[in-house]
């Protein structure tokens, strides 16, 4: 399946800002109720700004020019309580859309990571850890900056803007028209040029996140840089995704900066056609303190216009950052549950059924691969590099479903387990095995929900009981050993004991060791290989090696080449199939 974000944000018909817009209100409709009361209060604050213009036209006209000024300290005292109030919405309206804002952040912060957990390792494969780091951080947070900052603006210059509009046209309202002309041009510029603008910001974005991939990629391999003395190759890299970034951000900046130009030549060619008009009016029904308030109004119409401008252009970025971030949410796992009503199996543990398999449609890696494995017997896959042992043992563990036959666990179609129950079953230390921050303790315990609550006391009676004290001697401060940045503290031999005795803990009815003491030495390997014998007599072991001498006990060794998974018979035929044994092209 394709799950390349990057490809599929190509394909994908383009959204309308409305429309990405009501899928984003769906996400966070709880938040209706302050959304309402904050337009309500944006409402208020306008308002009060609206009646300012009028009020002073109307005291210009009938206080200051015949001089009563008892009226013109009356109505200076009633503006003043207004401009106060005007302060209390505006601080209230700020405050309530900020908590919207860092609330959305976190719903949605929470929304896609818990998604990126449902997604299946083909989404990891096709996708770089830099690119959606940046989605989860970045592009959230162009969101939370025009939900918290901006949208009070834009509903808040919507509102003024409708209303001095209301007051233009009420006063006069062929001065009115004639005041808005400029801004039908403002509407076909806007309309003509937001796609561009948007999808300007998109490209942005997409840069920012191949850069975040970039400075990913290289402090993940740093130790491979130096030791290559790469540095200049990696610097170059980033340099071209830092430029292309640079180069995305200045047309980006330059979208978005296009809108205000255009905005206030149209504001200022409407306050010259109100000021010729206007005069010209003077006299005909039309006072001197009605063209200062009609002035005040067309200011009060084209500056939030002025405002929009820059609001339009942040809300081009936030519905470019929420296309990126819908199209995590958007995505399923192919990796679906279905009901198998067959009796199960309890002596036959796993089963291939005309298996086909590839990580892409046109390179297939296992064709039609049949094989069965039987409760508590130890078998060996064995093969030349890159001849899809893995790949057998990751269907095996359902990392990915094959393309057409079946995989049956216990007599029953592997897709019918919940993940839950499937992991129970399913023990996998994998080449490459993954330590997170904490302890040895911690690390043994992940995943594991029996021993969770035991104490170091207790644990370390279970650990015996498993015979697997020996391993835990070889940390220094045993359970407590620190393990810091992602295992790098300890060698990969020693990460490869915390797997395994994290695997044997969980007990599991198979347990896949995929090349799993390949970094131990041969006294330890052989303590491992002791272990695994001891083993409960129902449990299943799975076992890829290339030291052939690590499988000399096993049941029954399969050769896998070729997209083929056949009976290799003894150790020797196994060692001869091995030097014979066709590569894969
Ligand atoms: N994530 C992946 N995406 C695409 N192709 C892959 C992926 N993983 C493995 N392959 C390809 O599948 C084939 C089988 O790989 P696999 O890892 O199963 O081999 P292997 O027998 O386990 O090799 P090794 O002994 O080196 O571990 C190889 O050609 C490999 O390039």
């Amino acid at each position: 399946m394709n799950y390349n974000l990057n490809k599929l944000s190509e394909q994908a018909e383009k959204s309308s800002n409305l429309a990405a817009l009501k899928k984003l209100l769906q996400l966070i409709k709880h938040e209706r109720p302050t959304l309402m009361l904050a337009t309500v209060i944006i409402l208020i604050n306008s308002s009060l700004n609206l009646l300012g213009p009028l009020i002073i036209g109307r005291t210009i006209d009938h206080y200051v020019v015949p001089k009563q000024y008892q009226g013109v300290l009356y109505w200076t005292g009633v503006l003043f309580c207004m401009y106060t109030v005007g302060l209390a919405t505006s601080y209230l309206q700020t405050k309530m859309m900020g908590g919207v804002g860092q609330r959305m952040l976190f719903t949605l912060r929470n929304a896609i990571f818990n998604k990126l957990q449902l997604l299946p390792v083909d989404f990891f494969n096709q996708n770089k850890a830099g690119d959606l780091i940046s989605r989860v951080n970045n592009d959230t947070d162009k969101l939370n900056q025009f939900f918290s900052q901006s949208l009070v603006q834009f509903i808040g210059s919507i509102a003024t803007m409708t209303g001095a509009g209301i007051f233009l046209l009420l006063i006069h309202p062929q001065l009115g028209l004639a005041a808005m002309g400029p801004m039908v041009l403002i509407a076909i510029f806007t309309i003509t040029v937001s796609p561009w603008v948007k999808r300007t910001n998109a490209t942005s974005l997409k840069s920012t996140g191949g850069m975040s991939a970039e400075i990913q990629e290289s402090l993940n391999n740093f130790k491979v840089i130096i030791a290559f003395n790469r540095r200049d190759y990696f610097r170059k890299r980033f340099d071209i995704a830092n430029q292309d970034n640079y180069k995305t951000s200045v047309r980006a900046g330059i979208a978005n900066n296009i809108f205000l130009p255009v905005y206030s030549l149209g504001a200022s060619l409407a306050q010259l056609i109100v000021l010729v008009y206007g005069v010209y009016l003077i006299g005909n029904n039309f006072s001197v303190g009605l063209l200062i308030a009609y002035l005040t109004y067309v200011t009060l119409f084209y500056n939030p216009l002025r405002q929009l401008a820059a609001l339009w252009a942040n809300f081009q970025t936030a519905m470019a950052a929420w296309d990126r971030i819908s199209q995590i949410l958007g995505l399923d796992s192919n990796l679906v549950n279905i009901v198998d009503d067959h009796a199960g199996d309890d002596e036959l543990l796993m089963e291939f059924k005309n298996v086909h398999f590839g990580y892409a449609a046109e390179h297939e890696i296992l064709h039609n691969v049949s094989f069965k494995m039987e409760r508590g017997k130890t078998y060996a896959l064995v093969g030349p590099t890159g001849g899809g042992k893995t790949t057998t043992a990751s269907l095996i563990a359902r990392l990915y479903d094959p393309n057409k036959g079946e995989v049956l666990l216990n007599g029953k179609d592997i897709r019918s387990y919940d993940a839950h129950e499937r992991s129970k079953k399913i023990g996998f230390i994998l080449q490459e095995p993954f330590l997170f921050t904490g302890s040895v303790r911690e690390n043994i315990l992940y995943g594991n929900d029996t021993y969770q609550h035991y104490t170091n006391e207790q644990l370390q009676q279970v650990i015996h009981d498993a015979n697997l004290s020996t391993l835990l001697a070889i940390f220094e401060n045993g359970l407590d050993t620190p393990i810091t940045t992602g295992g790098d503290s300890i060698s990969l031999g020693q990460k490869q004991l915390i797997a395994f005795m994290r695997a044997v803990l969980r007990n599991p009815e198979l347990l896949i060791l995929d090349e799993a003491t390949a970094n131990i030495d041969t006294i330890t390997e052989k303590l491992l290989g002791d272990i695994l014998n001891k083993l409960p007599k129902t449990t299943t072991r799975v076992i890829i090696a290339h030291r052939l001498n690590t499988i000399e006990n096993a049941d029954e060794i399969y050769f896998v080449n070729s997209g083929e998974v056949t009976r290799a018979g003894s150790l020797n035929d196994a060692m001869d199939m091995l030097l014979k044994g066709k590569r894969v092209s």
